[in-house]
């Protein structure tokens, strides 16, 4: 879309544009947060740059982020309309595609409802009962960390989502729903998301058997894949209700509840919406744990010192008899800074989602455009050197040293910038506070994480590579995971499942 400038106010600064391309050559699609960062070095607050007129916003530090995306959200909180995502592979409702409005309303009071704080503390026996299967698959095969991260995520999800019990890595929901998260991050959202169809929309219209139209045909099977995402683990629940064997559920409940007495209507927008909010659940919830458990291997691959503080506060409290559970958080504060720290340092989300403008704007004399895609730069708030000293570092000490005042004890906690702003913020953070949280105690009471070692007795320094163009997922690195002790192990084995 190309906006027109408005001589009254001038634009926010950025790196000098061409004409008509604008800063297409500016753009990158690995690690786009690194330049983004220099550009708030230089710029300062905020930075603009567009492509072919469109234009693109990155808001560099807390007090833009806030005033903007959260004060400013009824303007703030809409999304791109991705032709390749949305129209052409079938991702359009999904609640991070969802246009702002009624519907994303409903998803997001629906999600709220299934990850609110009273809803997860239902859920902690679950989290611990997986608990215990995924150390012992991590522990028979420690080279696929990754994989077992992913089996952890997503067979969980099915369970809460759809009651759905996975009993081994060939289930058949599994594997389509990983197939899926693997296209939607992999193919569909590679490079940002952002398609050639998407800057000029009117290609969707060349006809499929045209050079240059592989983009068309593959959306039209990805399509069909996500439609099959979507509708069969959806699908699986409606049958158990009817029988009446369905395991409590997102979707078991909702159904169960709200269906009762209500018109036609009022049932088809709700199955509507129940189906498309289950499966962005699953959809959202895959590659940030992935990247945050990563993350927290890598800080333990280069600080054993960290690891072995924060395997004798967990020994201290468990008396090295049990695992670690939701209940004993109060009790490790040093394991609580190991994890906020991971959230800090690991930024799985660097560049925040893109939310879309819908009018024209002006924050504090500079003129933004409405359509702008408006980036939260939170790579750029949590490596802020005044925020975090030594920003770089992992540590997770910067947490138990007392702040200035209780202004900067709020202001050093990541979570407010970490899982993005305003109306669109992450449905899922509660979660992520009670799963990921366990995950991580659970593997420092029970593994060594350290640097793999080659045939000649040497450490091998893991080799950290970032692709993906939202997530920061480093690619899977060499390490060594190993039981801690025979005891830890056969504390592991005797806590049954
Ligand atoms: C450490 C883990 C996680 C991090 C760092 C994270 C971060 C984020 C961020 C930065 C956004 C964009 C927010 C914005 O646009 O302002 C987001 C959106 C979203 N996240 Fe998460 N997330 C995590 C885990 C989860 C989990 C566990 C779920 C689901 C259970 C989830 C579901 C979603 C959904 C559905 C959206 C789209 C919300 C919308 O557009 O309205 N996320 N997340």
């Amino acid at each position: 879309q190309v906006t027109k400038p408005k001589p009254a106010a001038p634009y926010p600064p950025g790196p000098k544009p061409f004409p008509v391309i604008g800063n297409i050559g500016d753009l990158t699609a690995k690690e786009l947060w690194l330049v983004a960062a220099t550009w708030a070095k230089e710029y300062g607050r905020i930075t603009y740059i567009h492509v072919f007129g469109q234009g693109l916003v990155f808001l560099n530090t807390p007090e833009a982020a806030f005033e903007l995306l959260d004060k400013r959200g009824a303007i703030y909180s809409d999304k791109p309309k991705l032709v390749m995502a949305g129209e052409l592979c079938g991702c359009e409702n999904m609640v991070a595609f969802t246009p702002y409005g009624d519907t994303s309303r409903r998803q997001r009071k629906l999600m709220q409802t299934a990850l609110g704080p009273s809803s997860i503390k239902t859920y902690h026996p679950l989290l611990e009962l997986e608990t215990k299967p995924f150390l012992k698959r991590l522990l028979a095969d420690p080279s696929k960390y990754q994989d077992h991260i992913r089996r952890y995520a997503g067979g969980l999800t099915l369970l809460v989502v759809y009651g759905h019990q996975v009993e081994s890595s060939d289930d058949a929901f599994l594997k389509l729903a990983e197939e899926c998260v693997s296209l939607l991050s992999n193919r569909i959202a590679s490079g940002g998301g952002i398609w050639p169809v998407d800057i000029f929309p009117s290609l969707r219209h060349i006809p499929d058997w045209f050079p240059g139209a592989g983009f068309k045909r593959n959306a039209a099977i990805w399509k069909k894949k996500m439609e099959e995402f979507v509708d069969k683990p959806y699908e699986f629940v409606q049958k158990e209700m009817r029988k009446g064997t369905a395991r409590p559920s997102f979707v078991s409940m909702l159904l169960g509840n709200e269906t009762d007495g209500k018109d036609d209507k009022t049932d088809a927008q709700m199955d509507f919406d129940v189906r498309w909010t289950a499966n962005s659940m699953y959809s959202g919830r895959l590659d940030p744990t992935i990247t945050t458990i990563s993350h927290f291997v890598l800080a333990m691959v280069q600080h054993p010192e960290v690891l072995k503080r924060a395997q004798a506060e967990i020994d201290s409290v468990t008396g090295q008899n049990r695992l670690p559970a939701c209940e004993d958080r109060e009790r490790l504060p040093y394991c609580n800074a190991i994890f906020t720290e991971t959230l800090r340092w690991g930024v799985p989300v660097p560049l925040n989602l893109p939310h879309r403008l819908t009018e024209d704007d002006v924050y504090d004399g500079m003129f933004i455009p409405k359509g702008s895609l408006v980036f939260g730069n939170i790579w750029a708030i949590l490596r802020d050197e005044k925020l975090y000293p030594d920003p770089h570092s992992f540590n997770p000490e910067r947490y138990l040293e007392p702040a200035a005042d209780e202004m900067a004890e709020r202001r050093r906690d990541p979570r407010p910038y970490v899982f993005g702003f305003g109306r669109r913020r992450c449905p899922g953070a509660n979660l992520v506070e009670s799963s990921a949280w366990l995950l991580m105690v659970s593997m420092i009471a029970t593994l060594d994480i350290s640097k793999a070692i080659d045939e000649h007795g040497r450490e091998i320094e893991p080799e950290i590579v970032f692709e993906n163009a939202v997530f920061r997922t480093p690619n899977p690195f060499q390490c060594s995971i190993r039981p801690r002790s025979d005891h830890a192990l056969k504390v592991l084995m005797q806590e049954g499942a």
